[in-house]
């Protein structure tokens, strides 16, 4: 990390299990605010557990986690969930337009979405205002993932979490969504970290990269160690002979 980075999540030690089986082993290191941070690693090495102890749907069983330089149980879950938004690769919906959807945040908190921020809401990722009252089963899996972007910023959280966001999605509809993230990275200073199989995507788009296995990190630092790892499994990993 740049030593001028101010760490935004930060991790000392952390441990996590579920029954007897170690799912994250003494997880040391932190996600920089304002920059986009990679996880990449094969399947199972616990990139998506991490997300859920950074939300606080689940805690570590010892070790500490920060956000912003507090203890992550000091903060309301409420709180918590509207500063670390999580966006994940089956962009969930429920039935009903589109305007529906992006309203559910703040509709969970007994309130309503304006139109005219709604519409906001869609023209920051790129989509007109005609999508406002659509059926969202009438959209594409590239659309869909946008409104479930778009939803995620109602509480413009400081944290975007992305797990697998573009893994289903054609080329071109991933390229959409990779510079909408740069935009809200670029625009809000919003720090991302983002999990994905794309190694060609990592190192594009991130600034840092965490390579996690089996539980553990591998290595952490700038995008640019996935070019020329140092450890063995990890070069295996990016040539490909591992998944
Ligand atoms: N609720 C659970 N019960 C039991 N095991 C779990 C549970 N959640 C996760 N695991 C296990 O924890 C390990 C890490 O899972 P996790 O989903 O965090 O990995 P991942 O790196 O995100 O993988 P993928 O890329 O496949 O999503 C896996 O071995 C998984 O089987």
């Amino acid at each position: 990390m740049m030593s001028n980075d101010n760490e935004f999540i930060k991790f000392e030690n952390v441990h996590y299990s579920f029954g007897d089986a170690p799912i994250l082993i003494d997880i040391t290191g932190s996600f920089p605010e304002g920059k986009i941070t990679t996880l990449v690693g094969p399947s199972g090495a616990g990139k998506t557990t991490l997300f859920k102890l950074c939300n606080g749907l689940i805690s570590p069983d010892s070790g500490a986690i920060f956000i912003n330089g507090k203890k992550i149980e000091s903060f309301d879950p409420v709180e918590l969930r509207r500063k670390v938004g999580l966006a994940l690769q089956s962009a969930t919906m429920i039935s009903g337009s589109v305007w529906r959807n992006l309203a559910l945040p703040v509709t969970l908190q007994g309130k309503q979405l304006p139109e005219e921020k709604a519409i906001e809401l869609l023209n920051l990722v790129g989509l007109e205002e005609k999508f406002l009252k659509r059926n969202v089963k009438d959209l594409s899996g590239g659309q869909r993932q946008k409104i479930s972007i778009a939803r995620t910023l109602v509480n413009r959280p400081k944290v975007l979490l992305l797990d697998e966001i573009t893994s289903s999605l054609d080329r071109v509809s991933q390229q959409e969504i990779e510079e909408l993230i740069v935009r809200i990275n670029k625009e809000y200073l919003t720090t991302i970290v983002w999990i994905t199989h794309n190694l060609e995507q990592a190192l594009s788009i991130g600034d840092y990269s965490w390579v996690m296995m089996g539980g553990e990190v591998i290595e952490i630092g700038e995008s640019d160690i996935l070019h020329h790892p140092k450890d063995e499994r990890v070069q295996r990993f990016v040539r490909g002979d591992m998944e």
